[in-house]
């Protein structure tokens, strides 16, 4: 088609579009606009046998002749339809009213159906005819989006698209029975209906858990802090989920696991007796620290409960010293400091674990039990992928997420236990505890490190002997160690009297501390290492994995990681979650989101993903979200976020490049950006070798098993498990098709969906390749305006194409934003792939779904305007 004609059409086509917002007033597009568009050019990616979503025929669907003048999409369709050949079902001449012969099936099915609208609320419309027949359930949703004002007109057959099933209903009135419906914008329906019952009803089951267990933790959570107060405890420390820990005149006990940490909340001072919040210690930041309860559970547990190590410690274990291992040394300001409970390293109050289980009888380092793996937080185990557990420390790993590559008999042992290192902390965050490897070419970035913590390492040894005098202000540490002659550069705030109070509260709390472990420590292995090149280096692994700019040379084992290319000139960026600057950060996956944070401490706090992507499950990505993406919504008070929060939060919010499969990811790169910005941007750039490690090891399961490489992450097993629900629940449901605002018809929906839900699953007819391109040709040289107007290919793998074309479901009818509130996924259910849509976001009754195409970008020629009209709308969908 000639480019200049098409901007025509295109020009010609937006001025009918104004705004293109959704609810506008019904749309004409004429036969121009739809074919402006380039088909070859617009075939999203995915893939996906039909699954058990009915499928319509689009014929279906267009089958109404429009009398109108104004022809609408449908109508224009509508004019082919006597050459179609790919209606089978359609009997009945639609156009002149006539009723076609509706299976006997689907009849039932539709009168059965019942409008989805009506769980907003809305009150039912007066009808002036008499409904029957089996498209009753589309004038019932018409009902109940015209609830004030229905009004029929004569003749004039719009499509009505909706269904309680997700059904496209035809549009097939015989004239003298039925009149269809005004179709009136549909958020002028909702704004009278959907505030009504959301809450109570439309909160989808999973919210309702969520939210029960949000309630239950925040009672915990004060249940602790009260029983602090009742015990007479001075010191209330409080970590962001569920555990409360208490001190009872200098004993500690650990209520519940320790899940998460925040510096914040571990300022104490010995003696106050104001048991304030303000000393319960919730900062500002708990208003969605606590939401991020709603954050997976097994990424939500702390290293230490994931280890089970709290149990098993009993009244050994010190709860403080259980989240110190999660903290760095340096860092004095920490309760677990303040209180002397500086645990050295995981390894430290590990090794009596150990003893006691050197002392049990000789058994088998796999683990059993429901227990998680600390790199990746899941518990899912197989044969070929045993979860271990290291006999002198307790951590516990995946054979793939360590890179075993044959179980030994008898006692495991990690790297850092299997040469006897001490006092391990990782390279990268400074934090101990977790699975460490070794951490190669680490020199740069420790010296960075240091220096970021303000400490200049003048280190002379002097003797092993340290007894730490640890002086602190609200930016720096300064310690004076007889090994590490450590000082402070910025002094000057420390000078004032109340401070050096303050600090020497800190410094006495650590002293009298009755526990043993309590003397700050400032021997690590990364001081250490800075003294003496022959001490090693360790990195987590998670960091190892989730850092841009490391290498893993060694793919089979992931033995260690080369972590030279990791960039130290950010070593001033403060981590979000601990407020610790150095050691290196990674940002928020959302673009314009510039949170930065440890992966290690978003780890502890279930704000990283992996993600199995590329068309072939090729690559994994490594992501993080911050805080306030993660949960999005702020529900400390339970409460809904204001407008403004809500609009500001939305504001922020947006995909970044996102793992669906689409096509020509590849080509484009991993963690292509799709706005256009730096790739540091959207993501952590991880190194193809680093990914190759991950893939490899992962891949080896299933290898082994001959099956078809699966993507293993627990990501993936959580999508499964939301698949399972969608179908369960018939998620379909309360999904609507409507007049877009965007394009022609979009899919919307009736009821609240949260983060994370599946929202839809694509169906349609799975064709190879050559089929594909035969039909694409196909539909561009035949009569059907509505097949040459719209690409509904969905391409799944490099073979395989989901074609929605004459056969298919309503997530056909998804449009594309910029700024989408879902995303694609390709996801294997019992070995076949599923293409499916997730909620990016919370999405409200009345939003239209949406996800980014991902359309390869095309020349001027062959650019395919959008309307999506989102803030960052890219003006183009290729
Ligand atoms: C799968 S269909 C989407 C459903 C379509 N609106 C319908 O009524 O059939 C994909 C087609 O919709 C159109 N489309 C989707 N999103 C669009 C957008 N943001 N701007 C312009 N056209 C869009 C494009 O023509 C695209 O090929």
């Amino acid at each position: 088609m000639d480019p200049k004609s098409r901007k025509e059409q295109i020009k010609e086509d937006k001025g009918r579009h104004p705004g293109a917002g959704q609810g506008s007033p019904p749309q004409t597009l004429d036969k121009g606009f739809l074919t402006v568009l380039d088909r070859q050019t617009r075939i999203p990616s995915g893939l996906e046998p039909y699954g058990d979503t009915d499928l319509i025929q689009p014929g279906e669907l267009f089958s109404a002749k429009i009398v109108s003048r104004k022809r609408d999409l449908h109508g224009v369709c509508n004019d082919q339809d006597g050459e179609d050949d790919y209606q089978p079902e359609l009997k009945g001449d639609a156009r002149f009213g006539k009723i076609p012969e509706v299976s006997g099936r689907k009849k039932l099915k539709r009168a059965g159906a019942f409008d989805s609208f009506e769980s907003l609320g809305t009150s039912k419309p007066v009808l002036r005819t008499v409904e029957k027949s089996y498209n009753s359930n589309a004038v019932h949703c018409i009902k109940a989006f015209s609830s004030l004002e229905v009004t029929f007109c004569d003749k004039k057959a719009r499509p009505i698209v909706c269904g309680e099933y997700g059904e496209i209903c035809s549009r097939k009135f015989a004239a003298d029975e039925l009149r269809p419906a005004k179709i009136v914008p549909l958020s002028r329906v909702l704004k009278n209906t959907e505030h009504c019952t959301l809450q109570k009803s439309c909160k989808p089951k999973s919210t309702l858990r969520k939210s029960k267990k949000k309630r239950r933790a925040r009672s915990t959570l004060y249940f602790d802090l009260k029983k602090a107060e009742e015990n007479g405890g001075n010191q209330v420390s409080v970590s962001h989920e569920v555990s409360g820990c208490y001190v009872e005149e200098g004993k500690k006990t650990c209520v519940s696991g320790i899940k998460q940490f925040d510096n914040n909340s571990f300022i104490l001072e010995k003696g106050k007796d104001d048991r304030s919040e303000k000393y319960c210690c919730i900062p500002d930041g708990i208003a969605y620290n606590r939401s991020n309860i709603k954050c997976k559970e097994i990424r939500k547990r702390s290293l230490y409960e994931l280890t089970g190590k709290g149990k098993e410690s009993g009244s050994d274990s010190h709860p403080l010293m259980e989240i110190s291992k999660c903290l760095p040394k340096m860092k004095v300001r920490k309760s677990l400091e303040e209180t002397g409970d500086v645990e050295s390293h995981g390894h430290r109050s590990s090794n009596m674990n150990a003893e006691k289980s050197i002392m049990q009888t000789r058994c088998s380092s796999i683990v059993d039990s429901d227990v998680f793996c600390c790199v990746c937080g899941s518990s899912n185990k197989d044969e070929f992928n045993c979860l271990l557990e290291c006999s002198r420390c307790s951590i516990r790993v995946h054979q793939a997420c360590y890179g075993i590559l044959k179980v030994p008999r008898g006692h495991w042992y990690c790297r850092p236990c299997r040469t006897s290192s001490k006092d391990t902390v990782c390279v990268l965050c400074g934090y101990g505890g977790g699975a460490m490897t070794r951490a190669l070419r680490s020199r740069a970035f420790v010296k960075g490190l240091l220096k970021a913590w303000n400490i200049e390492a003048e280190c002379r040894p002097k003797s092993t002997n340290y007894s730490a005098e640890t002086v602190l202000d609200d930016q720096s540490l300064v310690v004076s160690n007889s090994f590490c002659n450590l000082q402070f550069k910025d002094l000057e705030l420390s000078r004032t009297a109340s401070w050096k109070m303050d600090v020497q509260n800190q410094v006495d709390i650590i002293r009298n501390s009755s526990c043993p472990d309590s003397k700050l420590n400032l021997y690590n292995s990364v001081t250490a290492g800075v003294l003496d090149s022959t001490v090693k280096q360790w990195v987590h692994m998670v960091c190892g994995l989730w850092t841009p700019g490391t290498r893993c040379p060694n793919v089979d084992t992931m033995s260690a990681f080369d972590v030279s290319g990791v960039s130290h000139k950010r070593e001033n960026v403060v981590c979000s979650i601990c407020n610790r600057p150095g050691g290196s950060c990674i940002q928020c996956r959302v673009v314009d989101c510039s949170v930065r944070f440890h992966p290690w401490c978003a780890h502890q706090k279930g704000l990283l993903q992996s993600e199995v992507e590329g068309l072939d499950n090729e690559n994994v990505g490594f992501y993080g979200r911050c805080m306030l993406h993660a949960s999005h919504r702020t529900c400390e008070s339970g409460s809904e976020p204001t407008d403004a929060e809500w609009s500001s939060s939305r504001k922020r919010e947006s995909t970044c490049a996102r793992t669906e499969g689409f096509k020509g990811r590849k080509q484009d790169g991993f963690w292509h950006n799709i706005y256009g910005q730096s790739k540091r941007k959207t993501g952590c750039f991880v190194p193809q070798e680093q990914l190759n490690a991950w893939i490899h090891i992962n891949g080896q399961k299933s290898c082994m098993q001959g099956l078809p490489k699966l993507p293993t992450s627990d990501i993936e097993y959580d999508c499964r498990k939301e698949y399972a629900r969608y179908k369960q629940a018939k998620g379909w449901k309360h999904l609507v098709v409507y007049k877009s605002g965007i394009h022609a018809l979009g899919l919307y929906t009736s009821r609240f969906i949260s983060r994370g839900e599946m929202v839809v699953e694509y169906v349609g007819e799975i064709v190879g390749l050559r089929v594909a391109d035969k039909r694409e040709n196909e539909y561009e040289s035949g009569r059907k305006v509505q097949y040459k107007s719209a690409c509904y290919f969905f391409r799944i793998d490099k073979e395989h194409i989901i074609d929605a074309t004459r056969k298919g479901g309503i997530a056909r009818f998804v449009n594309h934003s910029c700024l989408p509130n879902c995303v694609a996924k390709v996801i294997s259910v019992r070995n076949e792939k599923k293409v499916v849509f997730f909620a990016e976001r919370d999405i409200y009754p009345g939003e239209e779904i949406t996800y980014d195409y991902h359309f390869n970008h095309e020349d001027e020629g062959k650019k395919i305007p959008c309307f999506c009209n989102s803030k960052n709308c890219r003006r183009y969908l290729n």
